[in-house]
């Protein structure tokens, strides 16, 4: 099946202004995302997660690799004519305020996507009542302006205005952070089931490991700008096999106690800088399982079966360290704890 995208050693590097240098945002990042399908792209603050976001928009350029959307080309489709892609990819932000202009109402907001793409006002008058209905608001919203709404309504209009266009990609950057767990829990209810209705396709950024996992067909883990690991989420969460990934999931502190991990992959040291990368495995000056061999080149990815991707030379040694600390998937189990909604629906093209 083709995937809905796909991206093929997508690199982004920021220039430094008058140094000759570069940020090393984005180091070639490969990944798909089928029709109807959520990646949870997990990583530290830092690690390129919102670039790649930009990137796939068309709201920053790429300095090398590909996109593909559904099968073409997306940068030359977008080339050829700016209009035709335009709504097909869209995002909600994290913060809903900072996406909501406070001098517009409310309708005035969720229509303004559909004025790009030159549509009437009597269909635009149809297709926001539409939207409103999707993300089950009512009509009597659309006079108002955003701070007259709560947290959680102003992100559901974010979503009424990113879905507006009937995208096929919806990138979701960390679009419960600067939520309360009740408004968070609605929010991730509601996308699941848009998911559900319309088989939307979610790139969903965050740092909250346990929404990820429950939101989630599919993990990517980036760090450095790498996919250091990615595959199916209950095997990525229950069975980490790069050292980064394992570290990333032990160093969450669940609230509770018996959901922890009974050791700990810890990484010591200084994160490189994205400026001055090594030439080696980017963990090594950090990683408990460290060979010289990972100090002289970058890894390339192994496949362990089932779509699990993993850049570790060591990672039979992470497998073995895991199996010693009992892990079990305790994020499904406190997700469901916080979260009370129900699992995502299988896909059913995946697999
Ligand atoms: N416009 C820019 N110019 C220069 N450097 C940039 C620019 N945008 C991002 N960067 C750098 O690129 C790297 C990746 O940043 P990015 O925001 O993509 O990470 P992130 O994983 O999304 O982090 P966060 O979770 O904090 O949003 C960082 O080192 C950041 O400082």
């Amino acid at each position: 099946m083709t995937p809905l995208l796909r991206l093929r050693g997508l690199t982004k590097h920021f220039p430094i202004a008058g140094s000759g240098r570069v940020v090393q945002a984005v180091n070639g990042v490969s990944l798909d995302i089928a029709p109807g399908e959520t990646l949870g792209l997990v990583g530290e603050s830092g690690s390129g997660k919102t670039t790649v976001g930009r990137c796939i928009l068309g709201l920053t350029g790429i300095s090398a690799g590909g996109i593909e959307f559904e099968g073409a080309d997306l940068l030359e489709a977008r080339r050829r004519d700016p209009r035709s892609l335009r709504g097909r990819i869209q995002i909600v932000f994290q913060e809903p305020a900072d996406a909501l202009d406070p001098r517009l109402r409310i309708a005035a907001s969720v229509e303004e996507p559909l004025l790009a793409l030159g549509i009437g006002a009597e269909e635009r008058r149809r297709r926001v009542a539409e939207a409103m209905d999707l993300v089950r608001l009512s009509p009597h919203l659309l006079r108002l302006y955003p701070m007259e709404l709560s947290a959680g309504q102003q992100q559901r209009v974010g979503i009424a205005r990113a879905m507006i266009t009937r995208p096929k990609l919806l990138v979701l950057d960390e679009p419960t952070s600067a939520l309360d767990p009740t408004a968070r829990a609605d929010i991730i209810a509601l996308l699941m089931q848009i998911q559900r209705e319309l088989n939307t396709a979610y790139l969903f950024i965050s740092h909250d490991l346990s929404t990820v996992r429950f939101v989630s067909h599919r993990i990517a883990v980036m760090y450095l700008g790498m996919i250091v690991e990615q595959g199916d989420a209950a095997t990525v969460f229950a069975e980490p096999r790069h050292p980064y990934s394992a570290g990333l999931l032990s160093s969450v502190l669940l609230p509770n106690p018996h959901l922890r991990r009974a050791t700990r992959i810890s990484l010591a040291g200084e994160i490189p800088s994205p400026i001055d990368l090594p030439p080696g495995c980017f963990l090594a000056s950090r990683c408990p399982f460290v060979v010289e061999a990972c100090r002289a080149a970058m890894p390339p990815a192994e496949a362990l079966g089932g779509g699990h991707l993993v850049h570790c030379i060591r990672h039979g040694e992470v497998a073995k360290a895991e199996r010693a600390a009992d892990t079990f998937d305790r994020f499904q189990q406190e997700a469901e704890r916080i979260l009370s909604v129900g699992a995502p629906a299988p896909l059913a093209q995946h697999g």
